[in-house]
C-alpha cells in the first residue's frame, strides 16, 4: 500500500503561503492542491490525467420491486455508453478523461455499435447476482473474481499513466445493495440510509427498507461479519469490482475521487478491509440518495459539491475534475510575492 509524502505536502503548504494572495483566501482548492502535492511526485503538481471506469451489473434484488426502471435498462445503457450518450459520455468529453465500460455481470442481453463512445470490456463474473433478501448475492469465488478485475482496472490506469482514477457505476437496484452494505458496516439502521433510488414512491421505499433489513439479518445469520462477507452477501458484483478498484488505486499510489451513494459504499468496503485506502480517497459530491452523507461521514470525507445529482455512472466526480484542474493550475501558475514585487503582511 502506497503512502502520501508529508515532505511533500509541507512543501506544497509552504508554496501557497508565497502567492501573491492572503492566506487561505482560495479556502478549500488551497487544501486540494497541498493534497493532492503529497499524492505526486513533486510540490507542484502538473495536470491531472483523469480516467473514468464504470463498472455494470445486475442485481436479482430487482424482483423485490426496489426500482422504479426494469433491470433491462443496465445492458440497455450500456451500449448507451458504448455509442456515447450517455451524461457520463457528455461529461468525459467535457473534462477531458478517459472512459472505459467493465461488464462484470450484466443480465441481460445487449448489443453495441462499434463507436468511439467508451471502450467496453465485456467481463462477465454470472448474469447479475441472486437476491440478496433470500440467498447471496455472489459465492466467495465470484466476488473475488469481480474484485480482481477492479484492481486489474486500477492497474491498467497506472500503466497507462493516469494520476486520477473514478470508478462509474450502472446496475439496476444497486442502490439497495448499496444501502445494505452501508448499514452493515457503519451500524445506522436501514431507516436512515435506504432512499428512493431512481425514484421509487414513499411507499416502494418503505418495502425497500424491509428488504434491507431481511437481507441483514439472513446474512448475520449465515455468518456474515468481515466487510468482505457482507459484500458476498448484500453487496454486487460492480460493487466488489469497484472496491477492488479502490484498493488498486491505493497501492498504486493514484488518487481516487468517489462519485455517489453506490460508490461511496464500494469505499467503504475497501476501507473496512485495509483501512490505508482511506488516504487516497476524495469526495466529489454527496448525492440526494438519503444516507449518503452517513456514508460520507463514515469515511470522514467532506464532499466539494451538492448539486441534488442521484445519477451515478461517475457523474459528479466527472463535474469535480474542472475543480480540482483549476486548484492545482492555481497552485502551479500563480506568482509568488517576491516574484511579483508585492509587499507581504505587516
Ligand atoms: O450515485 C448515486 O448517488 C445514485 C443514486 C441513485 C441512483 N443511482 C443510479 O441509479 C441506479 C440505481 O437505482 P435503483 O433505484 O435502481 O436502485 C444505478 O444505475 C445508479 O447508478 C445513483
Ligand atoms: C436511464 C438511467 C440511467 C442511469 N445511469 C445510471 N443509473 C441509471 C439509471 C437509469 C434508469
Amino acid at each position: 500500500m502506497s503512502t502520501p509524502n508529508q515532505a511533500l505536502a509541507l512543501a506544497a503548504l509552504n508554496h501557497q503561503s508565497n502567492l501573491t494572495k492572503p492566506q487561505g483566501s482560495l479556502g478549500k482548492l488551497e487544501e486540494l492542491a497541498v493534497w493532492f502535492a503529497a499524492r505526486s511526485n513533486s510540490a507542484i503538481p502538473g495536470r491531472l490525467q483523469p480516467a473514468i471506469v464504470v463498472f455494470a451489473a445486475d442485481h436479482g434484488v430487482v424482483a423485490e420491486g426496489v426500482s422504479a426502471f426494469p433491470k433491462e435498462v443496465t445492458g440497455q445503457m450500456v451500449a448507451n455508453f458504448v455509442g456515447g450518450g450517455a451524461a457520463i459520455n457528455v461529461l468525459a468529453r467535457e473534462v477531458g478523461a478517459s472512459l472505459s465500460v467493465v461488464d462484470v455481470g450484466v443480465a441481460s442481453s445487449y448489443s453495441t455499435v462499434v463507436t468511439s463512445g467508451a471502450q467496453l470490456f465485456r467481463v462477465p463474473v454470472r448474469a447479475g447476482t441472486g437476491n440478496l433478501r433470500v440467498e447471496p448475492a455472489m459465492s466467495e469465488p465470484e466476488c473475488h473474481k469481480a474484485w480482481s478485475i477492479g484492481v486489474g482496472s486500477a492497474q491498467e490506469g497506472f500503466i497507462r499513466g493516469k494520476t486520477l482514477l473514478i470508478g462509474g457505476e450502472m446496475g439496476i437496484a444497486n442502490t439497495t445493495a448499496a444501502a445494505a452494505l452501508i448499514c452493515a458496516l457503519t451500524g445506522i439502521e436501514p431507516e436512515e440510509i435506504v432512499g428512493l433510488g431512481t425514484g421509487i414512491s414513499a411507499t416502494s421505499r418503505e418495502h425497500k427498507v424491509q428488504v434491507v433489513k431481511d437481507a441483514l439479518v439472513r446474512a448475520r445469520a449465515a455468518g456474515a461479519v468481515s466487510a468482505k462477507d457482507w459484500l458476498m452477501h448484500v453487496g454486487g458484483l460492480e460493487i466488489a469490482a469497484l472496491a477492488g478498484f479502490y484498493t488498486g488505486a491505493a497501492e498504486a499510489g493514484i488518487p481516487i475521487l468517489l462519485d455517489g451513494f453506490i460508490t461511496t459504499a464500494a469505499a467503504l468496503v475497501a476501507v473496512k478491509n485495509q483501512p490505508r485506502v482511506a488516504d487516497w480517497l476524495l469526495a466529489s459530491h454527496v448525492s440526494d440518495e438519503k444516507g449518503h452523507r452517513h456514508a460520507l461521514a463514515a469515511l470522514q470525507l467532506e464532499p466539494l459539491l451538492a448539486l441534488g445529482l442521484r445519477l451515478g455512472e461517475g457523474s459528479g466526480a466527472a463535474l469535480t475534475i474542472p475543480l480540482i484542474q483549476s486548484a492545482l493550475a492555481l497552485h502551479r501558475e500563480m506568482a509568488t510575492f517576491s516574484s511579483a514585487g508585492i509587499a507581504t503582511k505587516e
